[in-house]
């Protein structure tokens, strides 16, 4: 609202007035179809002071005195602060709250810019933060709202997600926070709300803005309805129910997208919502317009808004590309976070940008010097290593060193002077035998055979245990015994003389564990 322009009649009480039917059976029916949601959760009304709200709150009122609805709404109005006037606007919406007896807080917006955007997104942040978890926000948007929702989304492109317009019935999720949008006047025309705040005289504050037509929503609302209406004088309603029908196509799209996504997913490398990995063969077996629909559903999660369909696209040609390139980056900025979405192989990942910082923090190498009478320490001994740590992530490897000693112990002749457990990141140089190739490896041949991604490299641990022994003639002679080579997500034993047996395999797995977390 730029300018005010407060009808300054006196305030009635309304509570001898009669209903709007219509008005009435909205919001009425809308509760019963919630009735299960709404139970037991504390009820919001989000007032503007301006027509629409001011007849929701009104209606509420009416319909509590007469018993029908179970408790009052409080009504939530925010000064954005914006105008000079604002305060006022806070004032008169609190005097009439309390001529009515229906309970009012006002909140005191920080609005960042001046556009209407910036005013919603610190109104909604406000009001989030004053209600509880699980409380419902009642909001005053109508069929006419609606139609002009849709028509924005469409002049912008958007899909059957946007098209769908404003739900009756919202789940909002931020973070641990969660609270309800809940809009009972969807199907609801401004006429017959206009009507009722006339009969009931609603001193509402009338916003010259809405219809300046100098804002996409105004103009398409001074403009371009009233040529519409021309062609079908149903318009509103029309395109309001064309929301509704493609809401219902929405839940059929979402339902077949996450189906084929539980099928697509590699869960054995995801870490969410940081990285998240989609198996190409699998994705390729599906129609076309299913793989459109699953990448624009995959990359969208976490995330309050989905990705362009250019995003879309060009993670469709990336999968499709059946040459060597392993270097290509796509980059999407989301609402809460920024993401890199490469290929490997026959695996997509969508990587969150912390997760690609952690990704760069050195590995820590540690050594354990361990006692060689092993029988004096118990096999269930467990230590942990933690290798890399950040607020966000913690990656360690948990292991059982005596268990592992006496594994060994019988494998090289004589008893050991010295014993040390090493878990040190992986030098390219290093040679290892993994049960995957017939001979040791180093460097990018044990990458390629392990199949580790460019962006995993620097990002592999080698536990060993090195054993040292005082020969005949007084040397020490150390025996190196390459144990696991580890990433974040996944582990290879390594073969050597004194492992090579699958009993010991078996064991060294379980003596030697790899955990990565989140905080
Ligand atoms: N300053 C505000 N304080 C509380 N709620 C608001 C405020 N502005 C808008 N709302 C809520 O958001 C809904 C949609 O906002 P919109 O900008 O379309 O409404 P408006 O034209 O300002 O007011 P109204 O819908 O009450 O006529 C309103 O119906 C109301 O429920």
């Amino acid at each position: 609202m730029t300018s005010s322009a407060i009808i300054s009649h006196p305030i009635k009480s309304i509570a001898d007035l009669p209903v709007d039917e219509t008005l009435a059976t909205a919001l009425l029916s809308s509760m019963s179809e919630y009735s299960d949601q709404l139970h037991g959760r504390r009820l919001w009304l989000a007032c503007s002071g301006g027509r629409d709200s001011l007849a929701l709150a009104a209606l509420c009122v009416q319909l509590y005195q007469q018993g029908k609805l179970p408790c009052l709404p409080q009504l939530l109005h925010v000064d954005h602060g914006l105008q000079s006037d604002s305060q006022y606007w806070a004032k008169h919406v609190a005097n009439w709250a309390q001529a009515q007896q229906i309970p009012c807080c006002i909140l005191q917006a920080q609005v960042n810019g001046h556009d209407e955007q910036a005013a919603r997104q610190a109104r909604y942040n406000i009001m989030r933060a004053h209600i509880n978890q699980d409380d419902v926000l009642l909001l005053a948007h109508h069929a006419d709202d609606q139609a002009e929702t849709v028509l924005m989304r469409l002049i912008q492109g958007a899909g059957v997600n946007g098209l769908s317009g404003m739900q009756p019935w919202r789940v909002q999720t931020q973070g641990v926070q969660c609270n309800i949008l809940w809009r009972p006047w969807l199907t609801i025309r401004r006429a017959n709300i206009s009507a009722y705040a006339k009969r009931l005289e609603l001193p509402y504050i009338d916003d010259p803005t809405n219809d300046s037509g100098d804002n996409v929503r105004s103009g398409l609302r001074r403009d371009i309805m009233p040529i519409l209406a021309t062609y079908n004088h149903n318009v509103i309603d029309n395109i309001a129910r064309s929301a509704q029908l493609l809401s219902d196509a929405q839940e059929t799209v979402n339902a077949q997208a996450m189906q084929d996504m539980q099928q697509t997913e590699n869960t054995d490398l995801q870490l969410l919502p940081a990285q998240r990995v989609l198996n190409i063969d699998t994705l390729q077996k599906l129609p076309m317009y299913r793989q459109r629909q699953l990448l624009h559903y995959w990359l969208g999660q976490d995330e309050p808004l989905p990705p362009a369909k250019q995003l879309v696209d060009d993670v469709l040609t990336l999968s499709q590309r059946d040459n060597q390139d392993h270097q290509t980056e796509l980059f999407w900025q989301g609402r809460k976070a920024s993401y890199t979405i490469r290929r490997y192989r026959q695996q997509l990942y969508r990587m969150s940008s912390d997760w690609l910082s952690w990704l760069n923090v050195p590995l820590t190498e540690q050594v354990l010097t361990l006692s060689s009478n092993s029988s004096s320490h118990s096999a269930n001994n467990l230590t942990s290593f933690i290798v890399r740590s950040s607020d966000s992530y913690t990656w360690q490897l948990q292991v059982k060193p005596y268990a592992l000693v006496r594994l060994l112990e019988n494998s090289v002749d004589g008893v050991a002077q010295q014993i040390v457990l090493k878990v040190a990141p992986l030098d390219r140089k290093q040679r290892l035998k993994t049960e995957m190739a017939a001979r040791p490896q180093a460097g990018k041949k044990l990458y390629q055979t392990l199949g580790i991604p460019l962006w995993l490299r620097e990002s592999l641990m080698v536990v060993s245990i090195t054993l040292i022994k005082k020969s005949e003639d007084g040397s020490e002679i150390e025996t190196d015994i390459p144990l696991l080579l580890a990433s974040p997500f996944e582990s290879w034993l390594l073969s050597s003389e004194q492992t090579d047996s699958d009993a010991k395999s078996n064991q060294l797995a379980e003596y030697i564990k790899s955990e990565l977390s989140l905080k």
